[in-house]
């Protein structure tokens, strides 16, 4: 299904506007940014991108597109007919997908004609706000499960088919590493991965029957799920019965699934009841509404856990279910000439940044391994060895610094351009991984679960400036 008209009535309504007041060629730009990252916690790792290039790169309206807006009766012949001409007109420059974001900052900025990007606004900030969000959960379960094997089971909880299949790929992103969902899997090419259901077992006249049934299918896969009648009493000893038949066929278990109960006790129970037996590389997966405080405090309760199955709490980010990113007009074009554009609030924290611009990660010159700040300036200032910065954020007192000593990179980088070029990484574990080496050169304690500091994020004078100017002429002060 194309998504040419996955966007608000409102934004076709503007665009048929703009159509009839304005220029045709008449270009925009907009930004991408979010105010507040979910949980409280103080980044967002950036995902979604690859989507977004391939929709816009391929942006056009079927036949059966403007037949239904042309039904609608709202908008004039010529527009539907600009409509369907449409193509993509529009560069975007991203930060690359995986990169931790910090609020105020563009992750992605998008450049056409006003009327093709206005139309994108809603697309673009479904895809983005989405697997960003999912991403970013993914991110906090497994740093809480420290380095074990998280699986994606998510999908029969997922707020329908296309948050499944691209929560999935948000979540490898974010860390885990593999899914349950097998088109995810076939789409990213990533593992699919499983144990069994409880029906499994229901299914034979008894637990151990059911167990044997499965070894002798799948005698290198063996992970049983042990909690369908009684953990302790029945699961884990059935369980090693059959893995003790496994080993005397030459084959080694892979271990046991426990859903439910307390899983700390239980695990440590099983565990030992497996060592004992001769099993201590027989894993331990847990699953059942797992996030990441849960498995934190699992794992603080010395649970021996190998694995988590991940679902609900993961794929809909449950404890914070919503990344409320904004698309945001930061440039008009007037008779060939760029004018910065600005939206003022009441709320200090809510006024845009205007004009075409670029952020700046800045290392420490002498741990050029350690990002010490980031800076959000004009796309045309020259950043020296020197810059005079005031905090992004509102609140903070002593707003005002001169940064020194740093290695600046520049994060936002071109993605698409109209002649449909495109260069985007696609493949999630390779982005996991810029990740993971991206987070390593972020301040420890901005990684924390609970209250993480901010990492510093500042604005170059010029863009103070420029702001305050804009604020000054929209008030005529
Ligand atoms: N030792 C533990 N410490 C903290 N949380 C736990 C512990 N064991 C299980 N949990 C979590 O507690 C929550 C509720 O577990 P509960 O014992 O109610 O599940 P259950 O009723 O046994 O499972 P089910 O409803 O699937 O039969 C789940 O999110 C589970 O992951
Ligand atoms: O709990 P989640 O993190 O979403 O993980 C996925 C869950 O999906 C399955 O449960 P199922 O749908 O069979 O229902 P159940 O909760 O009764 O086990 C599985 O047994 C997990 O408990
Ligand atoms: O394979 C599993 O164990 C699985 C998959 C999806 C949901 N729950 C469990």
């Amino acid at each position: 299904m194309n998504h040419e008209l996955l966007t608000d009535m409102y934004e076709f309504s503007m665009a048929n506007g703009y159509y009839l007041t304005l220029s045709h060629d008449k270009q925009a730009r907009f930004d991408v940014f979010y105010r507040k990252a979910p949980d409280d916690g103080s980044f967002v790792i950036s995902a979604g991108l690859k989507q977004v290039v391939d929709e816009v790169k391929n942006w056009h309206f079927s036949p059966d597109d403007i037949a239904y807006l042309k039904s609608l009766k709202h908008f004039s012949d010529d527009f539907l007919f600009y409509l369907t001409e449409a193509h993509n007109r529009c560069s975007i420059e991203a930060l690359p997908e995986g990169t931790p974001v910090f609020p105020q900052e563009p992750f992605l900025s998008i450049t056409g004609p006003l009327m093709d990007v206005q139309l994108l606004e809603t697309l673009i900030l479904n895809i983005i706000n989405h697997q960003s969000l999912i991403a970013t959960k993914a991110w906090q379960i497994t740093s809480a499960a420290d380095n074990r094997p998280v699986m994606e089971f998510g999908a029969r909880r997922a707020q329908g088919p296309d948050a499944a299949i691209y929560g999935a790929r948000a979540a490898i992103i974010g860390g885990c590493g593999s899914t349950s969902n097998v088109l995810a899997a076939k789409l990213f090419n990533v593992p699919a991965v499983g144990t069994m259901a409880h029906a499994w077992i229901e299914s034979f006249p008894d637990e151990l029957t059911a167990f044997r049934a499965w070894a002798k299918i799948y005698p290198d896969n063996a992970a049983l799920l042990v909690d369908t009648y009684d953990v302790l009493q029945s699961g884990v000893p059935n369980a090693i019965k059959v893995f003790k038949e496994l080993r005397a066929a030459g084959h080694e278990p892979v271990g046991i699934r426990i859903d439910s109960g307390d899983i700390a006790q239980l695990a440590k129970q099983a565990r030992k009841m497996m060592d004992d037996a001769g099993f201590p590389d027989a894993k331990i997966t847990a699953s059942n509404a797992l996030d990441a405080h849960i498995i934190k405090s699992l794992l603080n309760q010395g649970a021996p856990l190998d694995n988590f199955g991940i679902g609900e709490r993961l794929i809909t980010s449950s404890s914070s279910p919503v990344l409320s990113g904004v698309y945001k007009m930061a440039a008009l074009e007037n008779k060939g000439k760029w004018e910065p554009k600005i939206k003022i609030s009441n709320s200090r924290e809510k006024v845009t940044l205007p004009g075409h611009k670029q952020v700046y990660r800045l290392y420490d010159k002498h741990d050029p391994q350690h990002a010490v700040a980031d800076v959000i300036a004009l796309a045309d200032e020259q950043i020296g060895s020197k810059i005079t910065a005031i905090s992004a954020d509102v609140h903070v007192t002593r707003n005002k610094v001169i940064l020194t000593d740093f290695i600046a990179k520049p994060l936002l980088q071109q993605v698409l351009t109209p002649d449909k070029t495109a260069t985007c990484e696609a493949n999630p574990f390779v982005i996991q991984r810029f990740a993971k080496k991206n987070l390593a050169q972020l301040p420890a304690a901005t990684q924390r679960l609970l209250n993480p500091d901010h990492f510093p994020v500042y604005l170059t004078k010029r863009l103070v400036d420029l702001q305050q100017k804009l604020i000054d002429e929209a008030t005529n002060m």
